[in-house]
């Protein structure tokens, strides 16, 4: 196989995440392509080699689909190819899709029937585990998400241009591209109330001329679109990201009116306006104007409340956060007299549900913004045993006088840093939770764990994504023989 050359092919299984194992079938003869390199109905095939690679790794394919692909990589012998068409779709395909699937960077999954999802996520998830474990463990499967459309309480959408140089676009990045935009009004992840906003920012900037920061150019004004929207609560914030270029105030408040009038299930509870000069194409906060109401939004879970600033990490699917929590608590097992520590701790969420029953619970977390959400929520919940430090793990652990007599860990994708992990070890404690929402990242910390005495004893894995590659894994580790 070479590079530039196309291929059809079966997929046989897809690894985590988003790795999908195709059997080449045959070579198309590149004299049977249409323009746009899709496989054409009378292409001609060249049966394959027997020297070719006998797997590729064809993204965004799913298993039982016979795909046509590019070869784009070929390294060590191995091969990664590019999807151009879906030559068959594969029997499990039985959702109806997203008028944006396929275009949109967002999903892969989508059409899957939803149990086949969730098996295609176990079983993904266990061979990670399974590679790794020392010891026999409980594996105690998957539990779904309570629903897999409408499910998302906060996007970030981006302004740019549907292709170079074309109309102001505002939604996800377009699959495979850095630049593109596809707008997403209509996105099945979220209620139509995002799509409202969505359409009424958007009609707003094309009607006011604004410009979008250009990647290249750094020239521009808008940059982000971050709505969250509490599913107990239905309250809603927005927060329009842009550069200090240009300055609308003016058309700003405009577009905060706007808002404020539309015919939505939730309600508004705040209007913001961050800004953000920074290079990188993420958004930061820089500094943020309240332009009506306040700079958060309530949530409920499992019976308590959380105060959400727009930046603070939040769980985006809150029903299918009670139930990773509940699991988390589950595993944690009696916690009275006992001294917790909640690291990566968030807005405060697992620390405070497991205060009631405990006899005091330090969270560490490093973003401020999210710290301070959490002391205000633990006041709100009449907690008085939690404390919050906003630090870096790393840092933190060597100046805290607590000892832990267990530990959850929630760290984000890339998982713990080795120097915090060898402090976290040396805590000894018997036993710790460890929640993870890369299991890549979490079967390499494993590995660690177990070198170092801890055996895993449970997992199970919840599914907090719907319709898209990824999965929470909760993983119960302890050092004792038995639990
Ligand atoms: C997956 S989230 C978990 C948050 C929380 N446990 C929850 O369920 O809502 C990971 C959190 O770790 C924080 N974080 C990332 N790196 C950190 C570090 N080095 N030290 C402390 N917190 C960190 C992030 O800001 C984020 O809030």
């Amino acid at each position: 196989m070479k590079k530039g050359e196309v291929y059809t092919g079966r997929v046989l299984y897809a690894d985590f995440p988003n790795k999908a194992v195709v059997e080449p079938i045959a070579k198309v003869d590149k004299g049977d392509l249409s323009a746009n390199d899709v496989v054409i109905a009378n292409a001609s095939f060249i049966p394959m080699g027997e020297e070719e690679p006998s797997r590729v790794i064809v993204k965004n394919s799913i298993p039982g689909q016979e795909v046509s692909f590019m070869v784009n990589k070929k390294k060590h012998g191995k091969c990664e190819g590019r999807l151009l068409e879906v030559i068959k779709k594969a029997d499990s395909e039985t959702n109806e899709a997203c008028p944006h699937f396929g275009n949109c960077g967002g999903c892969v999954y989508q059409t899957v029937d939803y149990n086949t999802q969730l098996e295609m996520k176990r079983e993904q998830v266990k061979k990670l585990i399974d590679a790794v474990a020392k010891t026999d463990y409980e594996f105690e499967g998957i539990i779904g998400s309570p629903k897999f459309e409408e499910y998302r309480n906060k996007m970030e959408f981006s302004f740019g241009d549907e292709f170079k140089d074309g109309p102001l676009a505002l939604g996800l990045h377009k699959r495979n591209s850095m630049y593109d935009i596809v707008n997403v009004s209509g996105c099945k992840i979220v209620d139509k109330d995002y799509s409202k906003i969505l359409d009424c920012v958007k009609v707003w900037a094309v009607s006011n001329d604004l410009k979008f920061l250009g990647k290249n150019s750094h020239e521009g004004f808008l940059r982000h679109l971050l709505v969250r929207k509490a599913v107990k609560t239905k309250e809603i914030l927005i927060d329009l990201i842009t550069t200090t270029q240009e300055n609308h105030d003016a058309k700003i408040k405009e577009l905060s009116d706007a808002l404020l009038k539309l015919d939505l299930e939730g309600k508004i509870v705040g209007v913001l306006h961050t800004l953000n000069d920074s290079i990188a194409d993420v958004v930061i906060n820089e500094g943020t104007e309240i332009i009506y109401g306040q700079d958060f939004i309530t949530e409920e879970l499992l019976g308590l409340n959380f105060k959400i600033a727009a930046f603070a990490f939040f769980q985006t699917n809150s029903l299918g956060a009670e139930v990773l929590y509940s699991k988390a608590r589950e595993y944690v097992g009696e916690t009275k007299d006992k001294v917790i520590f909640d690291l990566y701790s968030g807005t405060g969420t697992i620390a405070q549900i497991l205060a009631p029953v405990a006899k005091k619970v330090v969270g560490v977390e490093i973003v401020e913004d999210a710290v301070k959400s959490a002391k205000e929520n633990a006041k709100l919940n009449e907690l008085n045993n939690c404390e919050f430090i906003a630090e870096d793990v790393l840092t933190a652990l060597d100046k805290i006088e607590d000892k832990p007599d267990f530990i959850v860990l929630d760290p984000p994708r890339d998982g713990i840093n080795p120097k915090a992990l060898e402090k976290i070890i040396d805590y000894g404690v018997d036993s710790m939770v460890y929640i993870s929402c890369k299991p890549t990242s979490l079967q390499r910390d494993l590995v660690m764990l177990q070198e170092r005495g801890y055996k895993i004893k449970k997992v199970c894995l919840v599914d907090m994504f719907p319709g898209t590659v990824h999965v929470e894994t909760v993983c119960l580790l302890s050092r004792k023989p038995q639990v």
